[in-house]
């Protein structure tokens, strides 16, 4: 077995390193978000992976694999090898789960990933723009800095994007560190089709020592940690939402400044489906934002809202064609982040410092409700139909 695993691993590793590029080594840019990569760059990049000193694993091939094809050919057009050729199988699932990622933004993604690859392998470099940052616990966050905009970007397209509790713990440590950086502005967005798929479902099955109780005692404990930071976060916060968005993603959004959506995206908060009730201060900040039987209608009864929509009701700040989405947002974003950050700070301060006691406080009550919800019948039923695939949204 352990043989078969290790020619599985040898196989794998020269079938996703090897690339049909052949350019000349050069330095790479460490790339921030606001400028979509050059091809020069992707270039640059693709011969960078060969000069890893460490190998990065698997799970990153595969990434790298899906990245480049989804860059260098587009959507996955290819048809699906069958269920023997493991290999290839494997390759073809992550390619085809990028969907309909622009090639742009697979280049940049691709620029990124072999960026924070060098980094790891070498010794922080006085150019790199977040050397000093500690990067998060897993590779399913890349946290970047760069022209005045720290971006955290949820990393895990496969999965939709959808937030582990390792991610949790590590985007709370990405807005501690953004709210002490040198950026002005700071932002949230996601890989892939997806912005994000809500909480990752599965956190659920982990059962502690303590029992379905330990667990729901501790995910309330988490979720006011997390919702807090969105609180207290004292610079402008802009949500970049790059494709659909389900629960947690959706419902805090009302503690961000600014949120821009393409298109293509959704805003979808299912809890009464899941057995759940609402979080992230929707309970008090959607009555608020768009009245209080269109957040009934979102909130009670899992009405999806379009990008229009959402943008109509006064979630989202504005909507873009997803042909220009990415260059739109961040060319307009990379301008704001030039204004006097003290002078945004303040006024951040005077527009939210008066809502923040009432904003911890119904994220207590959230989180305590949820907690008790956790425990039911409802919510359980329903997270073991998801896990069974016999429920989607
Ligand atoms: C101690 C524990 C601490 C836990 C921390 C607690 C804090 C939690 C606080 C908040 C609680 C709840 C708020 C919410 O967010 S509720 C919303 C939860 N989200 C969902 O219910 C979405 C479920 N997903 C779907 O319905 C569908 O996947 C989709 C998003 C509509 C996309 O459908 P699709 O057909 O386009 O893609 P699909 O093949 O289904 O997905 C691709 C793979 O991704 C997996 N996946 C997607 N979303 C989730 C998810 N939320 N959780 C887990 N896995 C997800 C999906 O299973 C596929 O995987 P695979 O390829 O089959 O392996």
């Amino acid at each position: 077995m352990a043989g078969l695993a290790g020619r599985f691993a040898r196989r794998w590793c020269s079938g996703l390193l090897g690339s049909p590029l052949q350019v000349p080594a050069l330095g790479l840019h460490v790339l921030g978000p606001a400028m979509l990569a050059s091809q020069k760059d992707f270039n640059n990049a693709v011969s960078q992976v060969k000069l890893l000193k460490e190998d990065p694993g698997n799970e990153v091939k595969l990434k790298l694999y899906a990245l480049y094809k989804q860059a260098t050919e587009g959507p996955c057009n290819v048809p699906k090898p069958g269920m023997l050729d493991f290999i290839n199988k494997t390759k073809w699932d992550a390619w085809n789960a990028l969907g309909s990622l622009s090639k742009e933004a697979a280049r940049q993604n691709y620029v990124d990933l072999v960026s924070r690859l060098s980094a790891s392998s070498e010794s922080p470099s006085p150019e790199a723009p977040a050397a000093d940052r500690k990067q998060p616990e897993s590779d399913s966050l890349v946290v970047t800095s760069e022209d005045g905009i720290t971006t955290i970007r949820l990393n895990r397209p496969a999965k939709k994007n959808a937030l582990t509790t390792q991610m949790y713990h590590d985007i709370i440590a990405a807005l501690q560190a953004a709210s002490k950086d040198e950026s002005a502005i700071t932002v949230l967005t996601g890989s892939g089709d997806y912005y994000c798929s809500g909480n990752d479902l599965t956190n659920f099955t982990h059962l502690p020592a303590g029992g379905l109780e330990e667990m729901a005692r501790s995910a309330a404990a988490l979720l006011r940690d997390f919702v807090n930071c969105f609180i207290d976060f004292p610079k402008p916060l802009v949500a970049v939402v790059n494709g659909p968005a389900v629960g947690i993603s959706v419902t805090i959004l009302g503690l961000f400044d600014v949120v821009y959506a393409t298109d293509r995206a959704s805003f979808h908060t299912p809890f009464s489906h899941l057995g759940q009730s609402p979080e992230g201060c929707s309970s008090y900040t959607f009555p608020k934002i768009m009245g209080s039987s269109k957040a009934a209608e979102m909130l009670l009864f899992g009405k999806k809202l379009t990008a229009q929509e959402a943008c109509a009701q006064g979630l989202v700040t504005e909507v873009f064609p997803d042909g220009t989405f990415q260059k739109e947002v961040w060319a307009r974003l990379k301008a704001y982040s030039k204004l006097p950050p003290n002078a945004m700070r303040i006024s951040k301060q005077i527009i939210r410092n008066r809502e923040k006691e009432k904003l911890h406080a119904v994220n207590a009550e959230e989180s305590s409700v949820l907690r008790e919800r956790w425990q039911s019948d409802e919510c359980m039923n329903a997270i073991a139909s998801f896990l069974s695939r016999k429920a989607k949204l």
